[in-house]
């Protein structure tokens, strides 16, 4: 058995890790044969309720899990830690934006990426899940300079498994035959979710998802707004968000960045936009359709078409991250320069 890794999951106490915790720990992230030691951060109240968890993690018996450590203190959480999966922040409550919680939950991933900074491995991969995602991630990578940029991403597979359900039914086939659906932008009612570069296989042929689903008016509408709007759709149905989805959705976005993705697939992750891609400005965390090698590195994937109905539907989300990270960078009084 190969060495174990270190693995950190903020707001483990919370309804997200409670779903979470254990993909990771059986081995449905890192490998079926890949022993990590897994580090708990939680805020001191929630210490009792962290406890429970440990004692719960501990008696599923399972054996790639080689220790589980408690903590409310980030450099503890962090050290030398392989990847760090940033949850623990407020949600929000039914009639909220995401964008609502900025200055509730911003300077926790100030406090975190200085923490990682300090203490955490330079090759750490993050995944920030807590809202708004991509702008915290921006921040935590701000404050992580020794870290390099692209190790730090924001979820938008959520996002991306939803769109791949909504098509899937349509066309009454199984998820994994929708390939290629493209999350855009903010993690936000703002996102574009694209199925003009995707494709769906439905009795042994690979269809573009515009001649599976024919039905162009419902592509470019409702299909739209469900995927923008279903995170506010299961606090309206459950008075709480979306846990177990999210849950899989980190499972299915760290797995891929560990491992790679599926020769000719693509997926979306929120990551830092250089200025030169998609016409997309430069310094934010913005969801692109990526490429992951199995050395864990990833490209944005290049050249896809962009129509004037999907500029128009980019710019407004990159111009709400433009505001989110001027708003973050004012509220914490961060030089956009460095
Ligand atoms: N990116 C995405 O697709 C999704 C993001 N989310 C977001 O994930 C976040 C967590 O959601 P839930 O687990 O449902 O919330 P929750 O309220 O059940 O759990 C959050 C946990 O974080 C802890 N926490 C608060 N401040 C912390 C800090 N400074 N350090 C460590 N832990 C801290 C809390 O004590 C609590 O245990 C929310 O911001 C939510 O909006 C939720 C669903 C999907
Ligand atoms: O909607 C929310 O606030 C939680 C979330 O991010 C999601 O379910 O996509």
């Amino acid at each position: 058995m190969s060495e174990p890794i270190r693995v950190a999951v903020t707001g483990a106490a919370g309804q997200i890790a409670y779903s979470l915790l254990y993909s990771i720990a059986r081995g449905e992230v890192f490998g079926p044969t890949q022993p990590v030691v897994m580090t708990l951060l939680d805020i001191a109240p929630m210490m009792g309720v962290l406890n429970g968890v440990v004692m719960e993690l501990m008696d599923c018996a399972l054996p790639l899990l080689s220790n589980v450590i408690p903590t409310d203190d980030p450099e503890v959480a962090f050290a030398n830690v392989d990847a760090a999966i940033l949850v623990g922040a407020m949600p929000r409550r039914e009639g909220m934006e995401r964008k609502d919680l900025l200055k509730a939950n911003v300077k926790i991933f100030m406090v975190q990426g200085k923490a990682l900074d300090k203490v955490a491995k330079k090759n750490v991969k993050v995944l920030v899940v807590g809202n708004p995602a991509n702008t915290n991630a921006l921040i935590t990578k701000k404050f992580a300079p020794s870290i390099p940029k692209e190790n730090f991403t924001a979820m938008t597979r959520l996002d991306q498994n939803r769109a791949q359900a909504q098509i899937a039914a349509r066309c009454a086939v199984p998820c994994n035959s929708v390939r290629n659906v493209i999350i855009w932008g903010n993690h936000s009612s703002t996102q574009f979710p694209d199925v003009r570069h995707a494709v769906v296989s439905k009795d042994g042929k690979d269809l573009p998802v515009y001649d599976a689903v024919k039905d162009d008016a419902w592509l470019k509408g409702d299909f739209i707004t469900t995927v923008q709007k279903r995170g506010a759709a299961v606090i309206a149905a459950r008075k709480l968000s979306s846990a177990m989805s999210a849950a899989k959705g980190i499972v299915d976005h760290m797995k891929d960045w560990w491992a790679g993705t599926k020769e000719g697939e693509y997926v979306s992750m929120g990551v830092i936009s250089d200025g030169n891609t998609y016409g997309v400005g430069k310094d934010l965390i913005f969801s692109f359709p990526c490429k992951v090698a199995a050395d864990h590195s990833y490209q944005v994937v290049g050249g896809l078409d962009i129509d004037t109905f999907s500029r128009e539907k980019l710019d407004i989300t990159a111009k709400e991250l433009t505001e989110e990270r001027d708003d973050a960078y004012a509220f914490l009084e961060v030089d956009s320069n460095l």
